[in-house]
């Protein structure tokens, strides 16, 4: 076999970006154990070879962030911002090797690829200008000769653990309000998806981030990994994204020391269309809401309910958009569908349609068939009923489910009859109903006409099993600081 990672650096404007070492306190190191294979799902070739860290060698980046943090925290806010924004300059300047990158070890199209390096650039844009905004108050004293401040200040060590699914903007979310509140970061992605997160660490050098500030620890182990983030005492915060069966794990790991969590977990967003929908834009949301990333995404429609009088007018509709989408290589032209991240993946696509077929629901297009690789065709079905698998687990995957409703009261219950609750959309422009509908689902995020709603400047995050905290906007920076009353006697 030819060397694949020679094909990639030869694709890349700047091929020193495609670094396979581990970044600690500013040293690019080797793995004691080893390294691990990078492969490109769409192609099945190993693309690189990264180092392979050891738990220990993770102990190690805690302790350099430790030293390093509090030299950081010492910077002012817009000494921080300063940097942070060289960053965000090199992300952009950088943008189409790093999305090269991200599609050969990813799987998404080119251009989702180089749109997610802007969207995870913006979130180190936005925080470097919250780095200047952190305010404390003064609080009239409870007596005549007290004085009552409160400060703000960082919350020490930041550790974060990440999915593959969006392999930079899923750290740049996290590691841009950690590194604007003054903390210090050691960053252990996905295995499937290292070199995005490496080759943050490569930017951060050359922006000037100091050595110890910005880690990134690959490793093939994931649980050695989050127990030394859990039981190390240096770390004072776990910001973790990724499924609700894992988080679980993490902040019971966490909890022996109390740790502070930001947990970012699974959803099941429900879509509904109701019958005074603009049906084409209800398409085009959908088609948008359902298969950006192939689907796998935690905000993407997991369950899509049409009311009874629009319901065969939608569902052949979206079967014509939908048939106008090309599945194949993410670096190939014209492409709306790249590969699935693995076989598994692909396995509980093929799950959920055999289990709803033996429960009475029709494929009007695509179905489970035998995967190409990782690759598996779209598919849609009606007559799906609540009691099928795909209405209760997140499908993470290019499947439709096109459930049947009539009552306004009827479809909220069913889409709350979940034990997640991250995003949720709606289609209807009747402006009583916006509000009741927007108002009783019980979701952290509600797109109302829209199947779009990931920005920086918006409090990103779940309700229920899926999550604690909020990533991006105002709140976003609060999840890394800590606050401090001082009561002064004068
Ligand atoms: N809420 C959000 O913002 C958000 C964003 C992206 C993905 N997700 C969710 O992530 C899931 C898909 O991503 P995934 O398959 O990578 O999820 P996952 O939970 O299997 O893995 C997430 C990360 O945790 C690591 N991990 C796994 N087991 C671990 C353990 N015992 N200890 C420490 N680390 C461990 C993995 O290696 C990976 O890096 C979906 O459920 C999706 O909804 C949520
Ligand atoms: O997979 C979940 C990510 O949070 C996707 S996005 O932030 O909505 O782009």
């Amino acid at each position: 076999m030819t060397d694949a990672n020679t094909d990639l650096k030869s694709m890349l404007k700047d091929p020193s970006l495609l670094e396979t070492r581990a970044y600690i306190g500013g040293e690019w190191v080797d793995g004691d154990d080893g390294t691990f294979d990078v492969t490109n799902p769409a192609r099945g070739d190993v693309i690189a070879k990264v180092a392979d860290l050891s738990r220990a060698q993770v102990a190690g980046a805690i302790a350099q962030a430790e030293k390093a943090q509090k030299e950081w925290a010492s910077w002012t806010g817009k000494e921080r911002a300063a940097v942070l924004r060289k960053w965000f300059d090199l992300m952009m300047a950088n943008q189409d090797d790093l999305g090269a990158i991200l599609t050969a070890e990813q799987g998404k199209p080119l251009a989702e690829a180089k749109g997610e390096i802007a969207y995870g650039a913006s979130f180190i844009e936005f925080m470097g200008e919250q780095a200047k905004r952190v305010y404390g108050e003064t609080i009239p004293g409870h007596q005549r000769d007290k004085r009552i401040t409160v400060i703000k200040q960082p919350i020490g060590v930041a550790a974060s653990i990440t999915p593959w699914n969006f392999p930079n903007a899923m750290i740049t979310r996290k590691a841009a309000p950690a590194l604007a509140a003054g903390c210090a970061f050691v960053a252990r992605p996905a295995a499937e998806t290292p070199l995005s997160a490496i080759v943050m660490g490569v930017l951060a050098e050359r922006a000037g981030i100091p050595a110890g500030v910005f880690n990134v620890v690959p490793s093939s182990s994931s649980s050695a990994v989050g127990k030394e983030f859990c039981e190390n005492p240096a770390v004072r915060k776990l910001t973790f994204t990724g499924s609700t069966e894992v988080g679980r794990i993490l902040m019971k790991q966490a909890a022996d020391q109390v740790m502070k969590c930001s947990m970012e977990l699974g959803g099941n967003a429900p879509f509904i269309v109701f019958d005074d929908a603009d049906l084409d834009a209800a398409v085009e949301g959908a088609i948008l809401c359902k298969f950006r990333n192939n689907g796998q995404t935690c905000v993407c429609a997991n369950r899509i309910y049409v009311q009874a009088g629009v319901y065969d007018a939608f569902a052949e509709k979206l079967k014509v958009a939908v048939e106008k989408l090309k599945v194949g290589d993410g670096f190939e032209d014209g492409v709306a569908l790249g590969p699935l991240i693995n076989p598994a993946a692909g396995e509980k696509v093929k799950e959920h349609i055999e289990d709803a077929k033996s429960k009475g629901a029709n494929v009007i297009l695509g179905d489970a068939g035998e995967m190409d690789g990782n690759f598996l065709p779209p598919t849609i079905m009606t007559d799906v009923t609540q009691d099928m698998m795909v209405a209760t687990e997140e499908t993470f995957g290019p499947l439709a489910p096109l459930f049947k409703f009539d009552s306004v009261d009827d479809v909220i219950a069913m889409a709350n009859d979940t034990i997640f609750g991250l995003a949720s959309y709606f289609y209807a422009k009747d402006l009583s109903r916006v509000y009741k509908v927007a108002e009783a689902l019980e979701y952290g995020i509600v797109g109302v006409n829209t199947g779009l709603i990931s920005t920086e400047v918006a409090p990103f995050g779940g309700v229920k099993q899926s999550g604690l905290g909020r990533e991006g906007s105002h709140h976003g920076i609060e999840d890394y600081l800590e606050m401090k009353y001082i009561c002064m006697s004068v």
